[in-house]
């Protein structure tokens, strides 16, 4: 792992030695958990702090008054464990972590714990939790499923004033395309800050379209 990448990434998002502290935090617990449990792509490793910490970080820079976030199939917790650990000094701040296999909940318990991470872990289907988040400021969710999925997961929240904040690689524009034969929304395509192919959608005020 190179601490060239990590000093970039946490002078680039002004990260506080706390902050940084909790992150080498969650690092060595994913790379201790990632011996047994293989929670994230075993190449990206290597590069988690670009990979990872810093395509979760961007986020942040998004929604900088955003207090309350959901993040759907949180897997590693990435983007949303991370968010809650860069987060945590502000006020109010909490992430809702909702992941559906239990190893990768018991992953988030204890590193959320050991990090003091704001979150809540919600160990289930998200169809079955989305009904509770309404009124979160912000919803996300990285490498979970196409644009039209997560709108439909979302739309208890993206119809009633939450922004969604979807990263997404190189097919943005054609899942976008898609998404748009079923629902009508107010979109940006930002670019990534972590892969110049890469884009995140930034959806508010969803409905369906007429039929
Ligand atoms: C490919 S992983 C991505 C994890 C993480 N967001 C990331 O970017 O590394 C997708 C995660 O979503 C979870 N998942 C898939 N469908 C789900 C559902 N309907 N409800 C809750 N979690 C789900 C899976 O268990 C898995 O951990």
């Amino acid at each position: 792992m190179s601490n060239n990448q990590r000093a970039r990434v946490l002078r680039e998002h002004n990260v506080s030695r706390e902050t940084a502290e909790s992150l080498d935090l969650y690092v060595s617990q994913l790379t201790r958990w990632q011996s047994v449990k293989n929670l994230v792509g075993p190449a990206t490793l290597s590069e988690v702090w670009n990979r990872h910490i810093a395509d979760a970080l961007q986020l942040l820079a998004l929604a900088p008054d955003a207090k309350t976030w959901v993040d759907l199939g949180s897997g590693a917790g990435i983007p949303g464990l991370i968010l809650a650990i860069a987060g945590r000094d502000r006020s109010g701040f909490h992430v809702t972590l909702v992941e559906s296999n239990a190893r990768k909940c018991a992953f988030l318990t204890e590193t959320g714990r050991l990090t003091s991470a704001p979150v809540t872990i919600l160990n289930g289907r998200i169809e079955a939790v989305m009904a509770e988040q309404v009124g979160a400021d912000i919803v996300c969710a990285r490498a979970l499923a196409s644009l039209t999925q997560l709108l439909s997961w979302a739309e208890p929240l993206l119809t009633k004033g939450t922004v969604g904040l979807f990263p997404k690689g190189r097919d943005a524009a054609a899942e976008l395309t898609e998404a748009e034969r079923e629902w009508t929304f107010t979109r940006d395509l930002i670019p990534s800050r972590t892969d110049s192919q890469a884009r995140i959608v930034r959806v508010t005020s969803l409905s369906r379209v007429d039929p």
